[in-house]
């Protein structure tokens, strides 16, 4: 076992390309550390340079409090498994499996064991006298996890490696991979960009974006407490509604929460008003899960928007509405961008900042929405789709075209500045 921290973890490639920035992460003895974020945004870099096979440019990664940066793959006692984890196409899986310890030279008996053992676990003993020809992607990439782990590595690192199976086998082995890496106690870090991955495999989940570290916590702060408007939409299954409404704080008697046509109030007593009323008169972004929102009759009192159902979905295991509430949607704020900077570009939360600005420069009380400057912008990532999505359960109880009334829970809507970083500082 393993504990591996990064210290301020920078990568800029040749050529002047900054992968990762200054990234500080600590991954405990024994705890499965999920690395995840879009395409492109530094995730197998950041691994590679904790493997040894990418050199850090700046920063340093310890292994077991002692500074690892100048460390070999080989020194370092890592095993790692990739997309495609490649076989030595003319051994067995035994082959395959024990090759590891027999170069280490370990005993023959304690390595048929092992391989036995290991074999079981990953649920290929059927295959032990194959080639990896003759067998299934997720066969093989069973085989390569096994190879890796076979001689209990301090650290297992694994690079998106059920990306290339399909959806039944991915989340065989993805329960596998979790029991194994458990019951064997490996300090294990895992890249991906598969949200229910990271949820359901993770201790704790580091979300990056454009080689910057967004947020880390366990994958229930995370989804319930995320820093930002950009990891809240990251990892969200269905599509985050995000809103924005300017605050009042009429009489000072509570925080009012104007979204144009409906509002929301905050009395004194919820713990995020104070930080909220710091904003009064200006423009924040509520972040809204179609699970905080529900179906509600008429006579409900409780916070609640009016609105007409546009659409119904159905997802199988529970039914989406597409409610019209005359609620302006807005694009999910990116953040600072330090690879433009570095490239001398300008970086780009102005435009939507600019654009809620815009929004909201005439009076409250008006219609917000300058509709023909949101349609302008149409393709620049703002759109004219003001629905609010709403989870409904196993049963649909509304009716396309229904007027209707959905419930707000107010302690899961999620209050950022228009930069997209929250309002009420996130529990870590
Ligand atoms: N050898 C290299 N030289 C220059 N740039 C590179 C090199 N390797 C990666 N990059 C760039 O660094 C950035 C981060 O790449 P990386 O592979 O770490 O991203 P990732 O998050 O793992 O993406 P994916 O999920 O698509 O694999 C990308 O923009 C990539 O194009």
């Amino acid at each position: 076992m393993s504990t591996v921290v990064l210290d301020k973890v920078t990568k800029v490639y040749p050529g002047g390309f900054l992968a990762v920035d200054r990234v500080s992460l600590k991954a405990e003895n024994g705890e499965f550390l999920v690395l995840l974020g879009p395409s492109g945004c530094g995730k197998s870099t950041l691994l590679r340079m904790i493997a040894g096979l990418e050199e850090v440019t700046d920063g340093d990664v310890w292994f077991d409090g002692k500074i690892a940066n100048l460390l070999s793959p080989r020194e370092r006692d890592v095993a790692m498994v990739f997309q495609n984890g490649a076989l030595y196409p003319h051994r067995t899986v035994r082959g395959n499996l024990s090759f590891p310890l027999e170069i280490a030279k370990e005993d023959p008996g304690a390595t048929r064991d092992r391989v036995a053992n290991l074999s079981k676990a990953l649920h290929i003993e059927e295959t032990l006298d194959r080639r990896p020809g003759t067998l299934s992607g997720g066969q093989r990439q069973r085989v390569a996890m096994g190879r890796a782990i076979v001689r209990q590595p301090k650290l297992f690192l694994m690079d998106e490696p059920l990306s290339n199976l399909d959806a039944g086998m991915r989340t065989e082995l993805r329960m596998e991979i979790s029991q194994l890496v458990r019951s064997l106690g490996v300090t294990t870090i895992y890249v991906t960009h598969d949200q229910v991955e990271a949820l359901t495999l993770a201790d704790r989940i580091a979300i990056l974006n454009r080689g910057v570290l967004q947020d880390v916590g366990t994958p229930a702060q995370i989804y319930n407490d995320p820093a930002t408007a950009f990891t809240a939409a990251f990892l969200n299954s269905q599509q985050l509604n995000l809103v924005s409404a300017v605050v009042h704080t009429p009489q000072n008697n509570y925080v009012l929460l104007d979204m144009g046509p409906h509002h929301l109030i905050l009395p004194w007593s919820d713990p995020r008003a104070y930080a909220t009323s710091q904003y009064v008169g200006k423009p924040i972004l509520l972040g809204m899960r179609p699970d905080g929102l529900a179906p509600v009759p008429e006579s409900y009192d409780g916070p609640s928007v009016l609105g007409r159902v546009r659409a119904l979905e159905y997802h199988g295991h529970e039914w989406l509405a597409y409610v019209e509430c005359g609620i302006p949607a807005v694009p999910v704020p990116e953040p600072p961008d330090p690879r433009a900077k570095a490239n001398g570009h300008a970086a780009g939360t102005g435009g939507l900042r600019g654009m809620v600005q815009r929004m909201f420069r005439s009076p409250v009380d008006e219609q917000v929405v300058d509709q023909e400057q949101v349609g302008q912008n149409v393709g620049s990532g703002i759109h004219r789709r003001s629905d609010l999505i709403v989870r409904l359960g196993a049963r649909p109880v509304w009716r396309v075209g229904d007027p209707c009334k959905v419930g707000v829970d107010l302690s899961r809507v999620m209050l950022f500045t228009v930069d997209g970083a929250r309002i009420d500082p996130p529990r870590r």
